[in-house]
């Protein structure tokens, strides 16, 4: 469950009040979700999604946040749009905190992604690329390559606890990682963490895309490594080739990747897996016991990590295989 900050009911009228939405109806809180506080209100004026910031976003990255789901929706990407309060500000406070209003999107997301799910999600992945072209703000990756080891040194000494040999391998993979990070990649606006619980379907069209609060410029094929990592492997940790395909597929056929994006997949892959599993093991042992939320369990990235560390080469995933 995600609701970090409960609100009272004077400052929730007071907050959609300055809004030209009409009457508060109701107003629930989210229980998925990891980062931030969700609640579902509804107003006489239809759904909204109220988001109220918490500890990772920080509030200087808000406007590139805000203005990227302005800029993807009037491109034709179907994402939540914020909304203009009575004095035209996307960005507001409740609690004491920064918050803002976006639009509700209809959908559910795949529990059990499928082939066809993957084929989409590199559609719309590339899509995304794509329209995020001209962009006018910029927001460096927080959670890239310079990243990570600052974030393994604040959980370094309590490693074991997850895993008596998780110290070893860290520090082993960020010295390989850091010593062969490709350089000269096309760049752009990617979304970081396009997982199965950020995309939405109804039946089996990709209805839209939600939670773009690790949005950043980086390299656009690090953004399909991440989903491959998220999207393709079975609940076993086992590679499923078959949706890995499907994903690059999907993607070519919207933007043609380059023939060193293909070839530098597997170390992206590795890095994307060291990410996630620097940002999970660092919550699982630092949340608190009785927080309201679920952790997500590092060992997954461990095995995606160990899976990419034994495959090496683009021509040994499988995806020719399944052609
Ligand atoms: N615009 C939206 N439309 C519909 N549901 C949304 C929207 N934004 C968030 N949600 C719901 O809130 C949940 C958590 O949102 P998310 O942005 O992933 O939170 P967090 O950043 O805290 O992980 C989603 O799984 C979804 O159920
Ligand atoms: N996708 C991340 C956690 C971030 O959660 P989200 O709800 O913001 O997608 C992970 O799985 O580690």
């Amino acid at each position: 469950m995600a609701v970090y900050t409960e609100i009272s009911d004077e400052d929730l009228a007071r907050f959609i009040r300055s809004y030209d939405l009409g009457s508060l109806l109701s107003c629930k809180g989210i229980a998925e979700g990891v980062e931030n506080t969700n609640y579902l209100v509804h107003t006489t004026k239809g759904a909204f999604i109220l988001t109220i910031y918490e500890k990772r976003v920080d509030p200087k990255d808000l406007p590139f946040f805000l203005g990227l789901m302005e800029h993807l929706s009037a491109r034709g990407v179907t994402c939540p749009l914020p909304v203009r309060d009575a004095k035209g500000r996307v960005l507001n406070e409740l609690a004491g905190r920064h918050a803002a209003l976006v639009t509700f999107l209809e959908g559910m997301w795949p529990k059990r992604p499928k082939v066809e799910h993957c084929l989409e999600l590199g559609k719309a992945l590339a899509r995304m690329h794509v329209a995020g072209e001209g962009f006018a703000l910029h927001r460096p990756n927080a959670l890239g390559l310079l990243g990570w080891r600052p974030l393994f040194d604040k959980f370094s000494p309590r490693a074991e606890e997850i895993l008596p040999e998780l110290k070893q391998l860290i520090s082993d993979e960020l010295s390989f990682l850091e010593a062969s990070w490709p350089n000269g990649l096309p760049q752009g606006v990617i979304h970081a963490d396009l997982f199965p619980d950020n995309v939405f379907f109804i039946g089996d069209r990709l209805s839209g895309l939600i939670d773009f609060y690790f949005a950043c410029d980086d390299a656009l094929a690090y953004d399909i490594a991440v989903s491959l990592n998220a999207w393709c492997f079975e609940p076993n940790c086992h590679f499923n080739a078959t949706k890995g395909r499907a994903l690059l597929e999907g993607y070519d056929g919207v933007r043609k990747l380059t023939e060193t994006e293909r070839n530098v997949l597997p170390i992206l892959a590795r890095g994307a897996a060291m990410r996630f599993l620097l940002t999970r093991s660092y919550d699982w042992l630092n949340t608190p016991k009785d927080a309201l939320v679920a952790r997500k369990d590092p060992i997954d990235y461990v095995r995606r990590l160990r899976f990419h560390q034994s495959v090496q080469s683009i021509d040994n995933y499988g995806f020719e295989q399944v052609r």
